[in-house]
């Protein structure tokens, strides 16, 4: 009997075994699936499909494709969240598997990306600043502590407004956002250095000014040697040897201010104020597993980090909600009368009064979903191959998580493309990284570290310009006729300046 039925296995072994391999081989092929996406062309992939609206493009394409799409950007493996849905599996259940970033070729100008937080490698050292960014510098104790400092960066914005508009001859349309902006650039050197760097006296502050814009133009700049990274030796666009040139001028600014500072120290002591550079000089790690000190290279990239994140995201985000109050009258009306009602006409707006104004709030986030200045988040990269939402997706993918087609996404918002504040009343939706429909800020591990700050700086900035004047539209412009395009840069900005009049409102 028994060798029948070795004869039997055998038998089934050589027949059996080809279709158990061939099923092996077919259910391995499904699991190494890749998103589908647009075909792309030979070697440059789908590099020119995207135009220069990449953000609206690809959210065009989720008709097509679905949720999550794949590109190939010269030799760059790309993949792309489009939908609510998608993001809310990404960030809940994979967030540790994409938690590196992907870094471009201009930012590893001075190895700026290995001092920086928003670049750092996911590990010891991004967890040191991380830290000392959400425990000691924008916790909600230290950021009480600075707010008259920020009443009087607004109160100086105000005074510019109004002193710029009485040289007018005529009524005539300011570009609010460059106000913003250098209040916003005065407001971070505070925080950060305890000085004001757009006063005119002072040469130290405008020449970091001016570096500052430098590296926001070159890291904007598509650079081919980020899909081509064998381009990287020629850099034929030459922005990695501007990068060098204008990062090395702005680090050896700061790097004249933390000395001042470390100077200041030995004559002053350590308690004449407390800063975040104070924060920084007197961080102790443990030199084990973080670094002991941090050290002078990595001070300066750190300071410039806090101006590249936090001045053109604030001044486009108000520049945004100014424009769509414009356009949208009954959303004017109503936060102008919440303001008279909880302000008052005799005194200005205190971030105090911030949890009171919860339709100033509405119009904040309102705006943020249109118009997330980082569209794209800052792009995280694939720590390991991943199965994504039955996908395959290799080590080292890059991923664009599109915060603009998210907001817009009609499956989570009704009538998604107009600007209604109301939609947040009664809800507790908001962009703290809880909510995957709203992702201004991104979610999970790497998210936005200034979250609370820029929150009390929008609403206070914003409910200080509407409650110190009335805004009209420059010359013959109407809310038809207004132009609501964006361009993408660092950020996604208006296309044109918004320039709009300041009338002061009388008491
Ligand atoms: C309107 C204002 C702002 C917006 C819309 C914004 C948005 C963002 C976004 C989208 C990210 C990437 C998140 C992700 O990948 O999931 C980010 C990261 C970051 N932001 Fe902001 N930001 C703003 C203001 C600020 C301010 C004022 C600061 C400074 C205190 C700041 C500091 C940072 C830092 C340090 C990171 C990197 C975090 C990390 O990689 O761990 N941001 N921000």
């Amino acid at each position: 009997m028994e060798w029948p039925l070795n004869f039997a296995v055998c038998l089934f072994i050589i027949f059996l075994s080809p279709a158990i391999l061939l099923l092996l081989h077919r259910r391995k092929s499904i699991l190494k699936r890749l998103p589908p996406g647009p075909p792309g062309w030979p070697i440059f992939g789908n590099m020119f499909d995207l135009g220069a609206m990449p953000h609206r493009t690809l959210a065009g394409l989720r008709h097509k494709y679905g949720d999550v799409i794949w590109l190939r950007m010269g030799a760059t493996k790309t993949m792309a969240i489009l939908s609510a849905k998608a993001a809310t599996e990404f960030f809940k259940h994979h967030d540790l598997s994409f938690a590196e970033r992907t870094v471009t070729e201009t930012m590893r100008a001075h190895n700026y990306n290995q001092g920086s937080l928003a670049l750092a490698p996911y590990g010891p050292y991004w967890r040191v600043l991380r830290r000392l960014v959400t425990v000691d510098m924008v916790v909600n104790k230290r950021i009480n502590e600075t707010a008259p400092m920020r009443r009087k960066c607004v109160d100086d914005l105000l005074l510019w407004i109004e002193e710029e508009t009485r040289k007018l001859e005529a009524p005539r349309g300011l570009h609010v956002a460059r106000f913003v902006f250098l209040m916003t650039f005065n407001l971070l050197g505070n925080l950060m250095l305890s000085r004001d760097l757009c006063d005119p006296q002072s040469k130290e502050g405008s020449e970091f000014f001016a570096a500052v814009m430098k590296l926001m133009e070159w890291s904007g700049h598509p650079n081919m040697a980020d899909y081509f990274p064998w381009l990287r030796r020629l850099d034929p666009q030459g922005l990695r040897r501007n990068m060098e040139r204008d990062l090395g001028k702005a680090m050896e600014i700061a790097s004249r201010f933390v000395k001042e500072r470390v100077k200041d120290r030995q004559v002053g002591g350590e308690n004449i104020r407390k800063d975040f550079l104070d924060v920084l000089l007197e961080f102790e790690g443990n030199g084990k597993d973080e670094p002991a000190k941090i050290s002078d290279r990595d001070l300066n990239i750190f300071i410039l980090e806090i101006f590249l994140a936090g001045s053109e995201t604030t001044s486009g985000t108000i520049e945004w909600a100014l424009t769509e109050l414009l356009c949208n009258p009954e959303s004017m009306i109503k936060v102008k009368a919440e303001l008279a009602r909880v302000v008052g006409p005799n005194r200005d707006v205190e971030e105090s009064d911030i949890d009171s104004l919860s339709y100033l709030q509405a119009i904040v986030k309102e705006t943020l979903r249109l118009h997330p200045p980082i569209p794209f988040l800052v792009p995280r990269r694939a720590m390991r191959d991943t199965n994504f939402m039955g996908f395959y997706i290799p080590y080292n993918t890059k991923v664009l998580v599109n915060a603009w087609a998210i907001g817009r996404d009609p499956d989570a918002w009704d009538d998604p493309s107009s600007f209604k504040p109301e939609r947040f009343s009664g809800t507790d939706c908001d962009y703290k990284g809880q909510h995957y429909e709203l992702i201004p800020f991104g979610a999970g591990r790497r998210m936005c570290a200034g979250v609370p700050l820029a929150h009390r700086v929008l609403n206070l900035v914003l409910g200080s310009l509407l409650h110190k004047f009335d805004w009209e539209f420059d010359g013959n412009v109407t809310r038809e006729t207004m132009d609501t395009r964006d361009k993408l840069g660092i950020v996604m900005r208006k296309y044109e300046s918004l320039l709009a009049v300041p009338k002061k409102c009388v008491a």
